[in-house]
């Protein structure tokens, strides 16, 4: 494993607030993108099966970056409640919303800022908190 499931993002990423985003603000500069992905945890970890994602991780879909991370759950009720959470405390509060898929046993969270199709540092900020929720939620396996 890369790390340690339940809290792996330092806590200044996780107290900071997002800023206001439109098409004009910049990406992440390739110079703090190592920084923030370490932030959160994320350490390269060749031994991991590839359905492992310890931590949130950059994930690349044809035209667009994005943080994901998948949280395992005992079951749907758990994996829903933190879902709620994540919408709840982090996106509404933040006004910045991440896609939140939602199965028995996992929630699979991916952000990244649509403004601008790509990573901006708030993105790293709503993963941290994530992370955060994540280590009080009922039912996660670690
Ligand atoms: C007007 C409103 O603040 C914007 O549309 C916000 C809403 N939530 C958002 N969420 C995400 N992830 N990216 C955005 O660019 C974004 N824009």
């Amino acid at each position: 494993m890369a790390s340690s499931s339940s809290s792996p993002s330092s806590p200044g990423l996780a107290s900071s607030s997002c800023k206001a985003c439109n098409a004009s603000s910049e990406p992440v500069a390739s110079t703090s993108y190592a920084s923030l992905l370490a932030q959160l945890g994320n350490t390269p970890d060749l031994s991991a099966e590839p359905w492992q994602i310890g931590s949130f991780e950059p994930f690349s879909p044809p035209g667009v970056d994005v943080l994901r991370r998948a949280f395992r759950f005992r079951n749907f009720k758990t994996a829903q409640a933190f879902a709620q959470r994540v919408g709840n405390e982090v996106a509404e509060v933040e006004k910045h919303h991440p896609a939140l898929i939602t199965e028995w046993g996992k929630v699979t969270v991916l952000w990244w800022t649509h403004a601008i199709n790509g990573l901006h540092e708030n993105d790293f900020i709503c993963a941290a908190k994530t992370d955060e929720i994540a280590s009080s939620a009922q039912g996660l396996k670690k």
